[in-house]
């Protein structure tokens, strides 16, 4: 495909008005090649001009390309060109250790007990597999053994070949210096099935305040603690409408959880109340489902190694 950068003089034109009823299509399956999330191709499609709007996709990005590097800030322009390389870099060289991760096997994936209040996709089917030991935290049994294993060994041998290839790895925020991003590796497709199809289903009813109804997209990646990794994590809010933390394993001593309260942006630093106070240890295969901007960190994992999964749900689109 014809790569379009910064240089273009045409400048892409929009439409004042949506035209209403023009039916946008979906851009998922061509993420691998798109310079941005396909969401916003798809949000765009209605503003194309008369010329543009009913032809082809294939024909439709380059034109829609444009026009969102025209409207994004220089710093991030480059930066989504270059991370769009990095990831494929790695996907055209990175061999996989267990495909069968790659693609979405529920009854492989999840324990019994989780898929069957997904097929019942009640408030109460949810609640009867759920704790809520402190308001707007939810801990449940999610993850089989077997999945939290291979994900394991799969991220070990990812980091193996980072180092065996020197490859560059970033890192999944700020805040770590360990962990890896599993979108980056080609786990992006899956993980976003697990968000649409086993995570908004909930947060479409428990944490429907949030936003939790319309999230689109995620940024999923794994975090690992120990004395010889990252040690603890400071408090933060999430860059995330809800976020779900499952934790993959293995033994390990500490590492708990410390919660202090929702906080807007405004209000993030202010008091926290006693009745906010909230800690919860991890427990291998279990999750804790949490607004992102649930106030927490997590205290120093003080003996061997704790490697969890983490999945920012958000709503990209507007
Ligand atoms: O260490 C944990 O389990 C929490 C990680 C976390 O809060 C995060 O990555 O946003
Ligand atoms: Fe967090």
């Amino acid at each position: 495909m014809e790569e379009y950068n910064e240089g273009s003089s045409e400048e892409a034109t929009l439409r004042p008005e949506p035209c209403l009823e023009h039916k946008a299509e979906n851009y998922d399956d061509l993420e691998e090649e798109l310079e941005f999330d396909p969401l916003l191709y798809t949000s765009l499609e209605r503003y194309l001009p008369d010329n543009f709007i009913n032809l082809s996709r294939l024909d439709k990005v380059p034109y829609l390309n444009q026009i969102l590097l025209d409207y994004s800030p220089p710093s991030q322009r480059n930066h989504r060109h270059k991370h769009r390389e990095y990831r494929q870099k790695i996907m055209s060289n990175y061999q996989p250790l267990h495909k069968v991760l790659y693609t979405m096997h529920p009854t492989n994936f999840f324990v019994p007990s989780f898929l069957k209040a997904i097929s019942e996709n009640t408030e109460q089917s949810f609640r009867s597999i759920m704790s809520e030991p402190s308001p707007g935290i939810l801990t449940f049994q999610m993850l089989q053994p077997r999945f939290c294993d291979m994900m394991l060994e799969e991220v070990e041998n990812f980091e193996k070949w980072i180092r065996e290839t020197k490859f560059r790895i970033m890192r999944p925020n700020t805040m770590n210096k360990y962990g890896a991003v599993l979108d980056d590796f080609g786990l992006q497709t899956m993980l976003q099935e697990f968000m649409e199809d086993f995570i908004r289903p909930i947060s479409t009813v428990l944490f429907t305040e949030v936003g939790g109804s319309t999230l689109d997209s995620h940024h999923g990646f794994v975090v690992e603690y120990g004395t010889d990794r990252d040690v603890d994590l400071g408090f933060h809010v999430d860059d995330a409408e809800v976020t779900l933390n499952v934790c993959l394993g293995k033994q390990f001593d500490g590492g708990e959880l410390f919660f202090r309260g929702v906080r807007c942006e405004k209000h993030v630093n202010t008091e926290t109340q006693p009745e906010e106070i909230f800690d919860y240890s991890h427990v291998g295969g279990n999750a804790i489902l949490h607004c992102g901007r649930h106030r927490h960190g997590a205290r120093a994992t003080t003996s061997g190694r704790r490697t969890n999964l983490l999945i920012w749900c958000r709503r990209v689109q507007a």
